[in-house]
Formats: C-alpha cells, sequence, structure tokens
C-alpha cells in the first residue's frame, strides 16, 4: 500500500482544513515556536496517521483541531467554519459535539460510573436522559464493554478504560474524531484491541486523525504525515512497508 505524503493532496470538500498554522509558547524569556505555518486538509472519512519526534508540534496541532487551545496566526476550518470566527459559546458546542477527543491517558472523570461518562458530553449538548441512555447502551456494546456499565474507571484495565474513552469520544457522532497516542499507554493486546475499533469506526466511515509513535498504529491508516519543526515534511514519500521496515531499508 503506497500513502500520499502531501498534507494538503485530498480533494473536493475537507472535514478539517489548516493554512499557515502558527503557535508560539512563551514562558518567561523562552519560546517555543510550536507551529510554524502548517497546512493540512482531511477528507470525509479519511484516516490519517501523523508521526514525528518528540516536541515536533503533534498534541498542539490536535488541541488546536479540537478548539482546546487557540492558533496564533493562520486559520484552521471544521466542515467549513473557521474556528477563530466562531462564538466561544459555538466554540464550546464545537469541542463538545463535532469532534470527538481520545487521549493518551483516557482522561475519564473518575467519581463518575462508565455510563456516566459516556453520557456526560450528550447531556452536556442537551440530550434527553432516554436518549443518552439508550445512544451509551449501544456504544458500549460497540467497544465489548456492556456488562461494565456501572464501574468505576479506576475498576477498569487501561484497555477498557480507552474503550471506555472512545465510546464517550463517538457519544455525540463527531464530524472528526482526533486520537492523541490512542495506544500509547496500553499494552500489545490493549491496544490491538483499540485498534481494531478505530478500524471499524473507519469502515462506518468515521473521518479520524491519529498521533502515534508506533509505526505498526500508523500503518494502519490510509495516510501517514510525518512532522517536523512543527511543519508537515513535504517530498518524504513513506509507504506502510517501508515504514515497518525502519529507517535504514528507507534509505537504501
Ligand atoms: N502549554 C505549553 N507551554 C509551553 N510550551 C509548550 C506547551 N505545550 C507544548 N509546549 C512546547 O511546544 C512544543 C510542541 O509540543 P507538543 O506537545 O505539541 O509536541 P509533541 O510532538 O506532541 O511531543 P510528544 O511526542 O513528546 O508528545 C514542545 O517544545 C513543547 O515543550
Amino acid at each position: 500500500m503506497g500513502m500520499a505524503t502531501d498534507p494538503t493532496a485530498s480533494a473536493g470538500q475537507h472535514v478539517v482544513r489548516c493554512r499557515g498554522l502558527t503557535k508560539t509558547f512563551r514562558s518567561g524569556a523562552r519560546e517555543t515556536r510550536a507551529l510554524r505555518g502548517l497546512d493540512l486538509d482531511v477528507a470525509p472519512g479519511e484516516w490519517l496517521a501523523v508521526m514525528g519526534p518528540s516536541g515536533c508540534g503533534k498534541s498542539t496541532l490536535l488541541h488546536l483541531l479540537g478548539g482546546l487551545d487557540t492558533a496564533d496566526g493562520g486559520s484552521v476550518e471544521i466542515d467549513g467554519d473557521d474556528l477563530a470566527r466562531l462564538s466561544e459559546a459555538r466554540r464550546a458546542v464545537l469541542r463538545r459535539a463535532r469532534v470527538g477527543y481520545v487521549f493518551q491517558f483516557f482522561n475519564l472523570v473518575q467519581d463518575m460510573t462508565v455510563a456516566e461518562n459516556v453520557e456526560l458530553p450528550m447531556l452536556l449538548v442537551g440530550s434527553g436522559r432516554p436518549a443518552a441512555r439508550r445512544r451509551c447502551r449501544e456504544l458500549l456494546a460497540d467497544v465489548g464493554l456492556g456488562e461494565l456499565e456501572r464501574a468505576l474507571p479506576s475498576q477498569l484495565s487501561g484497555g477498557e478504560q480507552q474503550r471506555v474513552a472512545l465510546a464517550r469520544a463517538l457519544a455525540n457522532r463527531p464530524g472528526v474524531l482526533l486520537a492523541d497516542e490512542p495506544t500509547g499507554n496500553l499494552d500489545t493486546e490493549a491496544a490491538r484491541q483499540v485498534l481494531g475499533l478505530l478500524a471499524a469506526q473507519h469502515a462506518a466511515g468515521q473521518t479520524i486523525i491519529m498521533v502515534t509513535h508506533d509505526p505498526r498504529v500508523a500503518a494502519a491508516a490510509d495516510r501517514l504525515l510525518v512532522m517536523q519543526d512543527g511543519r508537515f515534511a513535504e517530498g518524504e514519500v513513506l509507504s506502510a512497508e517501508s515504514l515497518l521496515a525502519g529507517p535504514a531499508a528507507r534509505e537504501a
């Protein structure tokens, strides 16, 4: 399988579109240019993997796409809406309903049950309790955790917690699912299960942007982009096979 590596390669309409995105963090005299004019297009239904060295700006990018932080310059559009032009109220709706977020360390609410965690984003956007209950049951069945809906997160394994986090992220049927190293804190078997669930979502048409350090995880995606110094590296053609073979084989 060959992978296109042009960050703006997809034609037609886009679920996500970034142009000239910049973000600089300042603490005292220290300045970190986390994003330096990044361009990106993601087509509906696409599964994009993002790799790159530690500190190259991967998490910062996902935070901006998810409305968890704001850019200094450039633009982010989700389904054609420029995030910088949204009111704070509409940005809150975007965070809660139009994007879904899965984090490396799950970030479940510890004193809420599994079901309460999954229902929360639906109740926050005004779904009625019966509808939230129904959808929660469906989502937990999809991730294979129907039996655990009354458990607390601390009673679950890491893999189970990440499956709950995935159900929660999908609750409001987001246009794009953002996953920041979703398998980074899991053992091999749990990682395989989470990757299988992402693949099932992809097969059902879900757009996914996934940051990972694991080439085997990246190889499951449709397209891989490599980030370097706050931008996508262009012109580097990577296939799934060469990715799995490692850097030495790629140079040969
Ligand atoms: N809130 C912040 N305040 C100051 N600097 C920050 C902040 N968030 C990120 N940075 C810096 O911005 C740069 C990009 O960070 P980011 O977390 O996006 O990288 P990353 O590619 O996700 O790294 P990793 O693979 O280690 O998670 C880093 O140098 C980081 O130290």
